[in-house]
């Protein structure tokens, strides 16, 4: 029988799914006669990953007794661009952005937000998309919903399956936002990030406006951001101005933690073949060429569409779906990208929120 040391040497070894690396010096493992208990503590969360790790783990250990898993995490709060404080509240921001309009960044944050949360996280959504917020109707919020103001000067933000949730439509009417000019966009959105009473949480994800214009580059310059995440089609011109997206934020230094691909490949309602309408290797040319990962690819499906449309994103109505688990590795990918970025954010200096 393999000692403590012995078992935990060799679960280091194992490469982590998320990262693409050994999990290495995470594990901690108390064995007895009967039963070995192992307590991995990740920089992110997993938690919809225990069956598969438990048999991974049984696998690489061959160890007949009983194996119980304990998947913890403690996510920490990386640096920001140029050092900007951070939010108080919120460990990370992470901005999703795509070159251009009507390519699913929405659908995208929703359910990376929602599986960010299946996974055990504490999770926000901002939505930024000024010229068309669709996160209250994504998340099934009637129309018409307000926040509840705290001291008169703080938005407690509405919560939907658990994920805290502010958009500029729920303070707006319908035809408001139309008129407003750049810099007050700007000014309004960092009002209410900064306004918002967000509830301790490891992720905020912004659902930044479509495009690489003047607004989105304030926003990334003002924004304390910890890292971004590029959504795309295949067709090469939403390609292209993937590209600008990317260098966007390479021009800030904003960390592209990775590219999501939608709408990647079609399946068929009738016998679920998948094709790749529009080439399959955009994304990956694209990452390599800006050395970023492809974080993975969705398929181009009427579940996805439906389920949003109705207000419940298919990671949580149909969460045993295959297009959910997609959501819910990027989910992870992302966790793991992010916290392998070894910047942590040291002492940090906070602003927003305080009861003064
Ligand atoms: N993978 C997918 N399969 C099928 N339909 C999708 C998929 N992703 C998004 N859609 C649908 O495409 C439309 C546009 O998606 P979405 O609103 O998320 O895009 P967007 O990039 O945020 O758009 P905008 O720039 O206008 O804010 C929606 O009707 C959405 O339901």
């Amino acid at each position: 029988m393999l000692t403590d040391a012995q078992l935990q040497a060799t679960l280091e070894t194992l490469i982590d799914d998320n990262s693409g690396q050994p999990y290495g010096a995470v594990w901690n493992v108390v064995a007895d006669d009967s039963r070995v208990h192992v307590t991995l503590t990740l920089g992110y969360p997993a938690q919809k990953q225990q069956a598969q790790l438990e048999a991974k783990i049984k696998e690489l250990l061959g160890d007949s007794r009983l194996l119980v898993l304990d998947i913890d995490f403690q996510v920490k709060s990386q640096a920001t661009q140029g050092s900007i404080p951070g939010m108080k509240g919120v460990k990370n921001i992470i901005a999703v952005a795509s070159g251009k309009g009507g390519v699913g960044k929405s659908t995208t944050t929703v359910n990376l937000a929602l599986a960010m949360a299946k996974e055990g996280a504490r999770v926000g959504i901002l939505d930024a998309d000024i010229y068309g917020p669709s996160q209250g109707m994504l998340l099934g919020f009637e129309e018409g919903t307000r926040p509840q103001v705290r001291d008169e000067k703080f938005f407690i933000p509405p919560t939907a399956f658990g994920v805290q949730v502010m958009s500029m439509a729920f303070l707006t009417t319908k035809d408001t936002p139309v008129a407003w000019r750049g810099p007050m966009v700007t000014g309004a959105l960092m009002q209410i990030l900064t306004q918002t009473d967000w509830d301790d949480l490891d992720y905020l994800f912004i659902d930044m406006p479509p495009g690489t214009g003047d607004i989105q580059l304030t926003l990334a310059q003002k924004v304390p951001v910890a890292g971004s995440v590029v959504v795309t089609t295949p067709q090469d011109i939403a390609l292209l101005d993937a590209r600008r997206g990317i260098e966007m934020f390479n021009k800030v230094n904003i960390p592209v933690l990775g590219v999501v691909e939608n709408m990647s490949t079609h399946i068929c309602s009738n016998c679920g073949h998948h094709e790749a309408i529009f080439g399959d290797e955009g994304g990956a040319s694209l990452a390599k060429e800006y050395d970023v990962n492809v974080l993975g690819k969705l398929p181009l499906s009427l579940a996805i569409r439906e389920q949003s449309d109705a207000g419940r994103p298919i990671v949580v109505n149909a969460p045993e779906s295959d297009t959910a688990g997609i959501y819910q590795s990027i989910a992870r990918k992302l966790g793991a990208t992010l916290a392998s970025q070894q910047n942590e954010q040291i002492a940090m200096p906070i602003i927003g929120m305080s009861d003064d």
